[in-house]
This record gives C-alpha cells, structure tokens and sequence, in this order.
C-alpha cells in the first residue's frame, strides 16, 4: 500500500551497440516533485518510458507504485498519468473534445472546463490540436495526463518550448498537485524549474545516476566555491576579464549578458571586477557574491552546460 512512487534498481537498457541507461538505481517517495536532469542522450526519457511501461528492461528492476509496469501495465495505466516528449494527439481534435475524451476514460476525472481555465487554455477550447501553438499543444498534453485524477505523473520536458508565462501556470499547477499528494516525475534540462519545483533532483549521465539531493543539498557540497555572479552587456570579452584576475579565476558568460566568476571570492576579487567593468564603460548590474548554484554543479559533474 505504501510502496514507494518509483523504485529502480540496476537498470539496464541497450538499444543495438547504445548503452541507453547503464545500471541506474533511483528511489522516489510518494507526494513529491522529482527532477530528472541530464545532458542530451543521458537516458533520462529512457528511463521514464521504461517506467510507463512503453519499453522493457534488459536487466535490473522497476516497481512504480509497487507494481512492475512490464508485466502488469494494465493495474498500472489507471494510476499514472504520462505526458510524452512533444506531446501528440489527432491533428484534427479540438482541444476540449479531446480533453474530454480521455477524461471520459477516467472514473473521478477533474473537471475539463477547470483544467483548460487553470492552464491558461479556456480560449483555445475550440481551436483543433494542429492550429494550437506549441506550448498550447504542451499544456494540453499536461492536462491530459493529469485530467484522471492519478496517483503519480510522468512528465517529459513538460514546459520545453513554452514562454516563461505559460511555464509559471504549469509550475502553480505541479505544485497544487503536489499539495494534493500526487507524486511527480519529470524531465527538464531547465535548471530553474529544477530548482524552484523539485524536491529531489537526480542528475543523470552515461545513464547512471551521479548525484542525487535536493536543490538545497547539492549547492550546499558545494559551497566551498563562492561565486560572484553579474549581469552587464552581452559579449564582454571573459579572457581579458579572467587575465585581469589572479590565476585559477575562471570567467564564463553562461548565457548572454549573465557573468559568473568562479574561485574564491575576496573583496578584492569584487573590486577587480567591476573597476574592469568600469574601464569598459559597462555597468555590473545585479552584482551577487554566494554560493554556486544547480547549473554550476551540474557543470562540474558532467562537464557540459545543461541546455548543451
Ligand atoms: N529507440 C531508440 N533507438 C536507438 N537508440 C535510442 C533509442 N532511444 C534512445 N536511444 C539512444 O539512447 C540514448 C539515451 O537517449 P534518451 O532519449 O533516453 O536520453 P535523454 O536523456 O532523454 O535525452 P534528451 O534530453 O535529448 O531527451 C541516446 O544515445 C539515444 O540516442
């Protein structure tokens, strides 16, 4: 009755000569938001697919909900909600019609007319899945993984492609489920919705798990590692500012006009960075000296930027 959401161990799978998952173990608690994170090709869809039953294992153990979805997938799909990477539906089913459809084969579905309100869809009601926009498209594949009332929920990439509007109602949304009790499970290569959603991320690389902890756990083995952190134009050149700093110092514009320092940070560090600033005529905005954060140790573990 109370077996865990999720429960690998061991997990194998092969496709010809790719190594698609290589030995993961993960366990994950009823009632929480689990983050899988990973690079391109990590395994983490794999894995996901593997739990919903869509593909078997060829070695180690899954039990989702204390059930094996390979072999008893039909006690299984009643409970679980999937929402596949990119969705998917008839071209030519409206949006509505085709919430009502699945929820139709639901026993205690939510209220259609509630979810398509909720996840900012009640205009497109009418408008046929092709003409919807792609993060209309994403919200409605959401809403039909969640519209049966399950237990828990698979998420792959849920908010990719979204604008950051649409991603906050999906995110109220998670966490109303959450709140709820719902258990869920999902993807992203989006640090924030990591970090501001989940209470577990697992971080996924060659297929095995390399580091497992809330957000707050993973930065905190980290802290040792200060990190000053600003915003100021796109395209300063980081090798002069890394020159003008003492060696071991690292510059890197992670994504345009955000600037992290890495190395440990003095005042004279500060100092050193925002008079270089000023000799360019630029202003250091948002100036923020503290530990690093989840795309900082997700770097360091896997050597590659998340959205790589
Ligand atoms: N059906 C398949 N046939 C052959 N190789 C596959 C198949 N599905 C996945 N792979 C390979 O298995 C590896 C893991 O893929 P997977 O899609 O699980 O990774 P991922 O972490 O979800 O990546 P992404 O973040 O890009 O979605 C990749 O090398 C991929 O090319």
């Amino acid at each position: 009755m109370n077996a865990a959401a999720v429960e690998i161990t061991g997990l194998v799978k092969r496709f010809g000569s790719v190594t698609a998952v290589d030995g993961l173990d993960l366990k994950m608690p009823r009632g929480v938001i689990l983050a899988l994170l990973g690079p391109n090709g990590a395994g983490k869809t794999t894995t996901v697919e593997i739990c919903e039953g869509f593909r078997r294992p060829d070695a180690g153990t899954v039990h989702v909900l204390g059930l094996d979805p390979a072999r008893e997938a039909a006690a299984l799909r009643p409970r679980i909600g999937v929402m596949p990477q990119g969705g998917g539906a008839y071209p030519g089913v409206r949006a509505e019609e085709m919430l009502r459809l699945v929820a139709a084969c639901a026993a205690h579905p939510l209220d259609p007319a509630w979810l398509l309100d909720v996840l900012g869809l009640d205009t497109a009601r009418r408008t046929p899945f092709k003409r919807l926009s792609g993060g209309q498209q994403q919200r409605l594949s959401l809403a039909c993984a969640i519209v049966g009332r399950p237990e828990l929920v698979f998420l792959d990439e849920p908010t990719a492609g979204m604008d950051p509007q649409a991603r906050r109602l999906v995110w109220q949304l998670l966490d109303a489920l959450r709140a709820d009790g719902v258990s869920v499970l999902l993807t992203t290569h989006l640090m924030e919705e990591a970090e501001s959603l989940a209470d577990d991320v697992v971080i996924v690389d060659g297929g095995t798990v390399i580091a497992q902890g809330s957000p707050n756990a993973l930065t905190a083995e980290h802290a040792e590692d200060a990190q000053l952190r600003f915003r100021a134009r796109p395209g300063l050149d980081t090798r002069l500012l890394t020159a003008a700093l003492p060696e071991g110092y690292l510059v890197r514009e992670s994504s345009p006009g955000a600037y992290r320092v890495t190395g440990f940070v003095d005042p004279q560090v500060v100092s050193t960075v925002t008079s270089w600033c000023a000799q360019q005529g630029v202003l250091a905005e948002e100036l923020h000296v503290g530990r690093r954060d989840l795309e900082e140790v997700f770097l360091e573990l896997t050597g590659r930027e998340l959205r790589a």
